[in-house]
């Protein structure tokens, strides 16, 4: 994906300032800074989320795989399924961990009968590393998982749509560190079949799971790099300040 001059304004207020960025397909990218620079309002630029709040507006252009995402034409719904979104929260529908996920591959027309549904279903619990849990109760419901679990079934929900680009919106925030932990490995199995682009408040995450890593600082991105070079020897002294823990 690739963003060039982005705006957002919340009525009066600008949120993001002329954000410019790439988003590459075999990488996973941090986005950092501190609370309130806009960090989960540039992500949900990405997939046209902020269409759902009826004072946000959105200026300059992104494109994925070349097709201007903002266009008149662009199929919203199609968008999402191609750009999907985990949230902070584990929000499974309060339906069978089987149709969490069988959903979305139904409405796009993905499937060629019920014999290949039940085999999407499958391929994308066992890739977000949830098939061996819940295999044999895929009728029961996806609330009552743990909330590990819960997120896992979120992140199959999303793939069941092969999507290209995943967004996550501080997937982990609500998990204790052993689910923690299995999130991040996802991330790391996932990694080159999709786009992923993660926002985290934790430093040490964003260093584990990504090797871009974009610092926002008052609606501006201030540096964008590799990971590493970020937290080792980042160019812009508010990077430096942020991960040294001295604002944020
Ligand atoms: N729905 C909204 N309506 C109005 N203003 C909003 C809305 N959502 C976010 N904002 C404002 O936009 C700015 C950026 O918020 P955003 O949530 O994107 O930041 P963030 O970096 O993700 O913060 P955090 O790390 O605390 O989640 C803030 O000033 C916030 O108050």
């Amino acid at each position: 994906m690739t963003a060039r001059h982005v705006n957002v304004f919340y009525g009066a207020n600008q949120a993001i300032a002329d954000v410019s960025i790439d988003v590459r397909r075999d990488e996973v990218t941090a986005f950092i800074g501190p609370s309130g620079c806009g960090k989960s309002t540039f992500l949900r630029t990405l997939n046209r989320m902020n269409d759902t709040v009826a004072a946000a507006r959105v200026e300059g252009e992104i494109r994925l795989d070349g097709a201007d995402i903002y266009a008149r034409d662009m199929d919203v719904v199609q968008l999402r399924a191609r750009v999907g979104m985990v949230f902070q929260k584990p929000n499974p529908f309060p339906k069978s961990i089987y149709e969490n996920v069988a959903y979305g591959p139904r409405i796009h027309g993905l499937a060629k009968g019920k014999a290949d549904l039940d085999r999407i279903v499958e391929e994308a619990l066992s890739r977000a590393g949830l098939w061996s849990e819940v295999k044999d109760r895929l009728g029961t419901s996806g609330t009552a998982l743990s909330g590990g679990q819960q997120q896992r079934l979120c992140i199959a929900r999303a793939i069941a749509v092969e999507p290209e680009v995943i967004l996550m919106d501080e997937p982990c925030s609500a998990l204790d560190p052993i689910a923690t932990a299995r999130i991040e490995e996802l991330i790391h199995e996932l990694r080159g079949r999709y786009a992923i682009v993660i926002v985290t408040h934790n430093m040490q995450q964003a260093a584990r799971v990504s090797q871009k890593t974009a610092f926002f600082h008052l609606g501006r991105l201030i540096e964008y790099a590799d990971t590493s070079d970020i937290f080792t020897n980042p160019r812009e002294e508010r990077t430096k300040d942020y991960i040294t823990g001295r604002y944020g």
